[in-house]
C-alpha cells in the first residue's frame, strides 16, 4: 500500500519547515528522505507517524486519507510501525517482551521467530541493557516489523551503531524489508547509506524536495549540482563561461568537457568526478597538496591560485614538486547555471 504525502506544508510558529511536498513512498518499496540537519525529513516523518499534527495537505495510504488538517490519528492508531535512532526498547522488559508488546495476545509466541529473523536467535531472554548497540538496534527492528504494519517509519535508525556494523546491519535490514513487503519510509542525512538501501530518495534542501527519483534516476540526471554530489567522487567547482570553454581555478575546460549544451548563463556550479579528472604538469599553478595512494589509484588533492580545491584520482604519476592544472575528460562534465 503506497504513502503519499500531498501539499503538505509545515510551520514551528515563524519557522517553516516544509513547503508543498508532494511525493509517493511506492507500495512495498524503501524510500528514504535524504537531506542535511534542519531540511525537514523528522517533520515530515512524524506528520506520517501522528507525532506531529497535520496543517496544511494530507497524508493517504492507499485509497484513504491517513491525516489532513481535519484528521489526525493517534500514532498507536495508525497502521504504521516506528524506529528511531535510539531503539527505545523498554529497558525493564525482556526483548521477548519487547517485541511480544505490540502482538495481540494470540501471537506473542511469535517474538522469538522475530528475534531470529534479526540475528537475534536465543536471545529472548536478555534484556536491553545486556545487548550491544547494534544487537539492541536490531531488537528495535524485530519489535516494529513483529506486528507486521503496512508502513513502516525509520528515523536515522542505524545512527547509533558503529560504522562497520551499520553497513552489514543495513543491508540485512534491507533484505528483510523488502521480504516483508512493507512500505518503508527511511531518514538519513547520509548520502551513502539512501544509496545503499534506497529504492528510491527523496532529496530535501531547505523544506523542500528538489529530486525525488530512484538512485539511477538521480545519477543519470541530475536536477541540482548538490543532487549529483551525492554520489561518491563527485564534487561541484565553480567555472565562469570564456571565449574558448569554461575558466575555471584548475585551468581552461575545452566544452567537449561537458556532458550536453552549456546553460544559458554567465557563472555556472560544475560537477566533476574525481576519476574523470586528468592532472597535466604544464607549470599552471595548481599546487599538490596531498598525494594518497589508495591502491590502483592515487588520490590526490590539488589547489589553485584561488585557493580552491580539487580531488583527482588518478594512475598517472603526481611529482609534489611541480605545478599543475587539471583537464576534465571528454563528456565528463555537467555544468548547471548559477543562482
Ligand atoms: N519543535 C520545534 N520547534 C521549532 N522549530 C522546530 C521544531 N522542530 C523542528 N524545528 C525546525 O524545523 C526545521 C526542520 O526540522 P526537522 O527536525 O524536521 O529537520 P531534519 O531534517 O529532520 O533535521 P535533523 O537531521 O537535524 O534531525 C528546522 O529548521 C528546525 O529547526
Amino acid at each position: 500500500m503506497s504513502l503519499e504525502f500531498r501539499h503538505i506544508a509545515h510551520a514551528y510558529g515563524e519557522v517553516r519547515a516544509l513547503e508543498d511536498i508532494s511525493f509517493t513512498a511506492p507500495a512495498g518499496e524503501i524510500t528514504c528522505l535524504l537531506g542535511a540537519s534542519g531540511c525537514g525529513k523528522s517533520t515530515l516523518l512524524g506528520l506520517a507517524a501522528g507525532l506531529l499534527r497535520v496543517q496544511q495537505g494530507e497524508v493517504t495510504l492507499g485509497d484513504e486519507v491517513l491525516a489532513d488538517a481535519q484528521r489526525s490519528p493517534p500514532p498507536e492508531a495508525r497502521p504504521v510501525g516506528l524506529v528511531f535512532q535510539d531503539g527505545a526498547l523498554f529497558p525493564h522488559m525482556t526483548l521477548a517482551a519487547n517485541v511480544a508488546f505490540g502482538l495481540p495476545k494470540a501471537r506473542r509466541g511469535e517474538a522469538d521467530s522475530w528475534l531470529a529473523k534479526v540475528g537475534l536467535a536465543g536471545m529472548g531472554a536478555r534484556y536491553p541493557h545486556e545487548l550491544s548497540g547494534g544487537q539492541q538496534q536490531r531488537a528495535a527492528l524485530a519489535r516494529a516489523m513483529a506486528p507486521e504494519p503496512r508502513v513502516l517509519l525509520m528515523d536515522e535508525p542505524f545512527a547509533s551503531v558503529d560504522i562497520v556494523l551499520r553497513r552489514k546491519l543495513r543491508r540485512e535490514c534491507r533484505i528483510l524489508l523488502r521480504e516483508a513487503g512493507a512500505t518503508v519510509v527511511l531518514v538519513t542525512h547520509d548520502p551513502a547509506e539512501a544509496l545503499d538501501i534506497a529504492d528510491r530518495i527523496a532529496v530535501m534542501e531547505g523544506g523542500r524536495i528538489i529530486q525525488f527519483g530512484t538512485p539511477q534516476e538521480l545519477h543519470h540526471a541530475p536536477a541540482t549540482a548538490s543532487v549529483g554530489a551525492i554520489f561518491s567522487g563527485a564534487q561541484i567547482i565553480s567555472g565562469t563561461r570564456g571565449a574558448e570553454g569554461l575558466d575555471t581555478p584548475f585551468g581552461l575546460w575545452p566544452l567537449e568537457s561537458l556532458i550536453g549544451a552549456l546553460p544559458d548563463a554567465p557563472a555556472f556550479d560544475l560537477l566533476v568526478q574525481a576519476d574523470g579528472l586528468v592532472p597535466v604538469a604544464d607549470g599552471r599553478g595548481c599546487s599538490v597538496r596531498d598525494v594518497h595512494p589508495m591502491g590502483p589509484r592515487d588520490r590526490v588533492l590539488l589547489q589553485g591560485a584561488d585557493g580552491a580545491a580539487i580531488t583527482v584520482e588518478t594512475a598517472l604519476p603526481v611529482d609534489p614538486d611541480k605545478t599543475y592544472s587539471v583537464l576534465p575528460d571528454p563528456n565528463s562534465v555537467r555544468a548547471f547555471a548559477r543562482s
